[in-house]
């Protein structure tokens, strides 16, 4: 009996001791399954529980005191701002449970830093918040997605990761938020940011060489907690040949800003730059990102912009532009301090 109690009490002591780590799940292929081991690509994304997903890892049990949640189950390209809100909004709640320590949020690679954005630009917290996905279902060979949510979970569940901002956990890689994206579409190594990855995170112990610079989580203005609805802010894109159509119809939309991303460092065609000064005069925000990934926009290099009164994307994507932009206009900002932030974020 005595020897029983005590073992229970160990068990308990154990427990008590292991970080606490919510796992938010929200579908994508780390949720997904396929017809056969040989389906790598080729499968439904957004299929399995987060219950099953769980069970299938008794390793993470070693690691951290796990609960699961099921946000949705859908694929990442499917995300709305709807979605966007509800999942910032939950993840900011249960930062501030004095019984949470970390937060793991599972999802679709595809618009994965999207919502890995949104989140480290609203939720208030210090406490460590991952973003996980995968390139293969769990039916797959050669799987990432039971490694990448040990490690999502493991980086949660550290005190080094604290203060960090919301990392992406994928490819045994620690990456920021901020800039890192989704460049290889095929391949594990599906996620890279051109300045870098913060760390590693390899069998359960992080190797940092980097500090997000950019402001984030508790420095940042944003705060979901005040945050009921996002404006329509769209993105058109640039090509040769390109007609104004598109910024025509969106502003009629009732688009409140217009990402234009545009060729090389964010030039736009002589033949766009008065249908978009005529949609900006009608209230139309109009914001200068680029097609091109790496490098980054200068201000008045490719367009007057203090002469238009156009913003300039800084080293944003445009769909993480447009991300900074939604979130600036439902503030009520300018056009200055839309630039201002996108020098700081
Ligand atoms: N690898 C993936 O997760 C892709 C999938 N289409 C998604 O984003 O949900």
């Amino acid at each position: 009996q005595d020897a029983s109690a005590a073992a229970a009490a160990a068990a308990k002591a154990a427990a008590m001791a292991k970080p606490n780590v919510v796992v938010l799940a929200t579908g994508g292929t780390i949720a997904g399954a396929g017809a056969s081991a040989a389906n790598s690509a080729t499968y439904t994304a957004a299929k399995v529980p987060v219950d099953k997903l769980l069970a299938g890892l008794p390793e993470l049990a070693n690691v951290a005191n796990v609960k699961g949640e099921q946000v949705f189950q859908i694929a990442s390209e499917s995300f709305a701002n709807d979605n966007l809100l509800t999942l910032a909004k939950r993840v900011s709640q249960l930062a501030k449970q004095a019984d949470v320590d970390g937060i793991v949020i599972t999802h679709g690679t595809d618009t994965l830093a999207e919502t890995a954005y949104f989140l480290s630009l609203t939720v208030h917290t210090d406490k460590p918040i991952a973003v996980v996905g995968s390139m293969r279902p769990g039916t797959a060979l050669s799987a990432d997605g039971a490694l990448n949510l040990l490690s999502a979970v493991s980086v949660a569940a550290s005190k080094d990761a604290k203060g960090k901002g919301v990392l992406i956990t994928m490819n045994d890689q620690i990456q920021s938020a901020r800039d890192t994206n989704k460049d290889v579409n095929i391949e594990t190594r599906a996620f890279q940011s051109q300045w870098g990855s913060l760390g590693m995170v390899v069998e359960g112990k992080n190797y940092w060489f980097r500090a997000p610079v950019k402001r984030h989580t508790t420095q940042s203005e944003f705060n979901i907690d005040d945050i009921t609805s996002l404006p329509s802010v769209e993105i058109v894109y640039s090509y040769g040949n390109v007609q104004p159509t598109a910024v025509q119809a969106l502003a009629a939309a009732g688009a409140k800003a217009i990402i234009h991303a545009g060729t090389g460092n964010g030039s736009v065609a002589n033949r766009m730059v008065e249908p978009l000064r005529q949609v900006q005069a009608q209230g139309v925000t109009i914001v200068r990102s680029s097609r091109v990934p790496y490098g980054f926009v200068l201000r008045n290099a490719e367009q007057p912009d203090d002469k238009y009164d156009w913003v300039v994307a800084h080293d944003m994507r445009p769909e993480k532009a447009r991300i900074l932009t939604m979130l600036a206009l439902a503030k009520g900002a300018n056009t200055k301090e839309l630039q201002r932030m996108f020098w700081e974020y």
